[in-house]
């Protein structure tokens, strides 16, 4: 993507869908590995999504987005399946975060549920342990997903020790107030583009991909 604010679509299910995302230019595309998701994929059939994705962009990087995972899980963790990235979406300590950023051998970006504008306090414990931060909307019982979002008005002046990317209730039609209101890394998308959980509208794909290039060129 030309512009400097990346994108990241989250929750694709089909490897020629992932391929049709990936070929828009985003940066980053997610496979949700939380069982109780909708829009979960088994293990088995991860890599032939990651394969999809790297085959037609080899720069998009494939991200597996878990939940407090177990140590017996972490075989299915490994890069070697075939994703660039890690993303903790669930209750991973600062400790547990660099632990397994180090028995993984691989980028690792936690995600962390804002509730109240305290919560940004607690990204900075992770600041020396993750590669990014993912800021989602807090929801009583749902990780992620949710279509939620955090107030902007909390964001506002809020200094990151690392990367961010910005999820929760991202859509094409929000893209220039956000990224008029606040700088992220990237932006993080699923239910806002989708048709279905896990079925992503490419149309809606494609328009939230011109909203962040229109978005840069506005601002020089
Ligand atoms: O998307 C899910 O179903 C999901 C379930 C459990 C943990 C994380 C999940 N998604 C992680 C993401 O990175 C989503 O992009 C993020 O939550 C934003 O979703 P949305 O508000 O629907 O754009």
């Amino acid at each position: 993507m030309a512009s400097s604010t990346q994108l990241k679509i989250c929750g694709l299910r089909n490897p020629q869908q992932a391929a049709a995302v990936a070929r828009l230019g985003v940066e980053a595309i997610g496979v949700i590995g939380v069982p109780s998701s909708p829009r979960h994929v088994p293990p088995e059939l991860r890599p032939a999504l990651f394969e999809a994705i790297a085959a037609v962009a080899p720069p998009c990087a494939g991200v597996l987005v878990v939940a407090d995972p177990g140590d017996d899980d972490l075989p299915a963790l490994r890069p070697e399946r075939g994703h660039r990235v890690v993303q903790l979406h669930g209750g991973e300590t600062p400790e547990r975060c660099r632990e397994l950023r180090q028995r993984l051998g691989c980028t690792v970006w936690k995600a962390l549920r804002i509730r109240s504008p305290d919560d940004l306090s607690r990204a900075q414990l992770y600041g020396d342990h993750v590669d990014a931060l993912v800021l989602d909307a807090w929801v009583p019982d749902q990780l992620g997903g949710t279509g939620h979002r955090i107030p902007l008005e909390w964001l506002e002046g809020w200094i990151p020790p690392r990367p961010w990317w910005l999820a929760g209730g991202m859509a094409p039609e929000r893209v220039a107030e956000v990224l008029e209101r606040v700088s992220p890394t990237g932006l993080d998308a699923s239910s806002g583009v989708e048709r279905a959980p896990g079925d992503k509208d490419l149309a809606r794909v494609a328009a939230l991909v011109e909203a962040v290039r229109a978005a840069a060129r506005v601002q020089g």
